[in-house]
Formats: structure tokens, sequence, C-alpha cells
């Protein structure tokens, strides 16, 4: 595979399908989607509980949805906002190449490099059976890491770069775990907004 490709890359990895598209924004709109997002958007600092420990969550993130559906992960019930007008305009963008239709954008601001993401799967009932889902990145660089949850071999990283977007899909939240991993490195905050379907559970 080319180290510098404007191509979309296909993942060959068992049990998932997994497609990067590193510059689905140009770098000057990157830029502006980053700014304008990090300053309009009403952040939230919640609180986790896991192994029945509470603490904050390792980065702030803010919901948007179509409808007032309410979306639970880690014991956080979160109530959705309106989609604005640039998340509207960004999500029907990822629609086009994809030929899906979300209808909820969960938003995570990574302050620095001591906010991260734990392993997880985006495998909550409502999201439905094999769901898509479009994470588009701004800003700093961060790699995304994710894991098979038996095959251990299988454990790979991607760099997801300023403007790329991901596609997790098929079978991938039922058989991988993915992370954003701290870093002790000095590096500049990242927005990653991660388009998702919600459908009656
Ligand atoms: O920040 C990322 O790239 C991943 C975010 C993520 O996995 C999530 O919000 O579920
Ligand atoms: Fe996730």
């Amino acid at each position: 595979m080319e180290l510098f490709s404007n191509e979309n890359q296909y993942f060959n990895l068992p049990n998932a399908e997994l497609i990067y598209v590193p510059s689905f924004l140009s770098s000057h709109e990157a830029d502006q989607y980053f700014n304008s997002i990090s300053e309009t958007t009403n952040w939230r600092h919640d609180d986790i509980t896991v192994f029945g420990k509470t603490y904050k969550q390792p980065r702030l993130t803010a919901l948007f949805g179509e409808s007032n559906k309410p979306y639970g992960y880690s014991n956080i019930t979160m109530y959705p906002e309106e989609f604005t007008k640039e998340l509207e305009t960004i999500k029907e963008k990822i629609e086009a190449l994809s030929h899906v239709s979300f209808n909820t954008v969960l938003v995570n601001l990574y302050r620095d490099g001591n906010d991260s993401n734990g392993w997880h799967a985006d495998n909550e009932k409502e999201l439905g059976q094999n769901p898509v889902i479009a994470s588009l990145s701004l800003g700093q660089s961060r790699p995304f890491h994710f894991k098979h949850r038996t095959i251990k071999e299988e454990r790979h990283k991607l760099l997801l770069d300023h403007g790329s977007l991901l596609i997790m899909k098929g079978e991938m939240q039922h058989y991988w775990l993915h992370q954003i991993a701290k870093t002790k490195r000095k590096i500049s905050p990242r927005i990653n907004l991660t388009f998702r379907k919600l459908v009656d559970a």
C-alpha cells in the first residue's frame, strides 16, 4: 500500500469491513470545521462508572440527533441537541459517499494526550445488528487501535489524519474492540465525529 495515498483504503480483516478515506475533506475545509465546531459546541464533561467506580470521562463530548431519543453507553444517558446546519452539511456529504443514512452524531474533543477513549465496541442495542459507523477526524492526528476479540494476532493501528473519514461496518462491532490511547507526547486537540443510526431497539 502506498504511504501517501489519496485513494480509499480497504482493509482485509476477518469479521469486519473497514474503509479509510484519507482526504475526505480538504485541509482548508477541515480547518474551518475544526475551528467552528470547537467554538460553537456546548461541550459536556460527564462522569462514567466502570466496575462500580465513578470517574470524569477522559474527553469532552456532545450529542446531536434528529429525534430526541436518548443514547446511552458506559452508564451515561445523553439527550441529543438538534443538528446544526454545519453538522447537517457534513452528514449529507458522508451519506453521499457511504450510501447509508445517519440520524445521530457523537462528537468527542480530545484536549491533549491525556484525553483518550478506552477499549470498547459500539455495540449498544439502539445501533441495531451490524451498524455502519462513519468517523470523521479533525485536528491532531491520533492512532486508532483495533483488535479482534478472539484472534490474538489481529491487532492493528491506523493514523487518523485531519479531514479523514473512517467507515466501520459489517460485523466489526461484534468481533473487534477499538480505542484512542493516551500519549505522553505534547499534542494539540483533536475532534472526532462519529455518525451513527439509532433504530428502535
Ligand atoms: O475518536 C475516535 O476516533 C473514536 C471515537 C469512538 O470510538 C467513539 O466515540 O465511539
Ligand atoms: Fe467507538
